[in-house]
């Protein structure tokens, strides 16, 4: 089995996992979680988004929860923008890198950002320029890549499409979601063997809900595959706003078990971590969604 030595593994938990929350999450308790993440050794963090608190009320407080983060040297902290209405308050929080996100389902893009495919990359492509021009990374997301909630199955070629365009943005990588967590290995690699061509593999990471519970099996087939980024959430918070009944991501506790069984490196400190998941599910009021922290804790008791 060819697997990579190292991967990056992107924490997502403060966004994706929270933005579909109920219960408001203090500004206070998104800046410990992060600082928390970024000190058990996670080298990106995605810490909120710019988006219409109309849409997605949870993350109104993102400048406030960077003005409060202590960025630590080599972490990356990125948030989303879906327009420049988004990026010039990115900007003004003194982000240096920003993520836009696309959908390979014209359903999906209509709940999520409200507009088609392409009128969406209307909107992306000054994103991406100005945010490039001022020396920004930019990343791309695609949700929807194995199926849609609205639509049912994707094609591949599909996403290869959508994702050639990120990339033709100049996305420096592209995020494959499996927004409703419904993929198995089968169909993401038949998925990663269309957009490959077109994207190079080290280009991409791979981002899955844990609906089904097929995330840690599809992460693996995309390692064999050469796959070396992978998206996860803490405690395996969150569920889309615009996906009824997805579960959260795989959570990041799980992913780094599997790393470490797999003896690849990553740089993050399973204990730290896991406790940075029992604090926020703490708060939450509800048992972590990750086996390996409910199973790292029950040792603990
Ligand atoms: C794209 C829009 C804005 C279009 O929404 P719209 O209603 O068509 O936009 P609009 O331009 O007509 O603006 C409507 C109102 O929103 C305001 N507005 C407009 N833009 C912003 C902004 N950036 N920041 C703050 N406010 C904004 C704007 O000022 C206006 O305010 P009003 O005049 O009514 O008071 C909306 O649909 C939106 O914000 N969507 C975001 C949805 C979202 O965040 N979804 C979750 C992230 S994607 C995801 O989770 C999937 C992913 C990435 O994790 C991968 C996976 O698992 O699949």
């Amino acid at each position: 089995m060819m697997l990579p030595k190292s991967v990056r593994m992107v924490e997502v938990g403060p966004r994706d996992g929270l933005q579909n929350e109920a219960q408001p999450v203090p500004a206070a308790v998104k800046i410990a979680l992060i600082d928390a993440l970024a000190d058990a050794g996670l080298a990106v963090v995605e810490s909120g988004s710019f988006v219409s608190p109309k849409w997605v009320p949870q993350m109104a407080d993102t400048a406030m929860v960077l003005a409060g983060i202590q960025r630590r040297p080599g972490v990356s902290y990125p948030v989303l923008v879906p327009n420049i209405k988004g990026l010039e308050e990115a900007f003004k929080s003194g982000v240096e890198e920003v993520a836009i996100f696309a959908a390979a389902s014209e359903s999906f893009a209509q709940r999520n950002t409200n507009c088609s495919i392409d009128e969406s990359f209307a909107r992306f492509a000054p994103v991406a320029e100005r945010a490039l021009a001022a020396g920004l990374r930019v990343r791309g997301y695609i949700s929807c890549v194995v199926a849609c909630p609205y639509e049912g199955p994707v094609a591949p070629a599909d996403v290869a499409m959508v994702a050639d365009r990120l990339a033709a943005l100049g996305c420096y990588e592209v995020s494959l979601g499996d927004t409703i967590g419904v993929g198995t290995p089968a169909q993401v690699l038949a998925m990663l063997d269309a957009v490959a061509p077109l994207v190079p593999v080290d280009r991409l990471a791979v981002h899955f809900h844990d609906t089904y519970g097929q995330a840690l099996a599809n992460i693996l087939a995309s390692l064999e595959r050469g796959v070396a980024v992978v998206d996860s959430s803490v405690a395996g918070l969150g569920g889309c706003p615009y996906a009824k009944g997805a579960t959260g991501n795989v959570a990041s506790e799980d992913v780094l078990y599997l790393l470490n069984g797999l003896g690849i490196s990553t740089g993050v400190d399973i204990d730290r971590l896991a406790a940075a998941g029992d604090r926020i599910s703490a708060h939450l009021g509800r048992p972590s969604g990750s086996r390996v922290a409910r199973a790292l804790a029950s040792k603990r008791h």
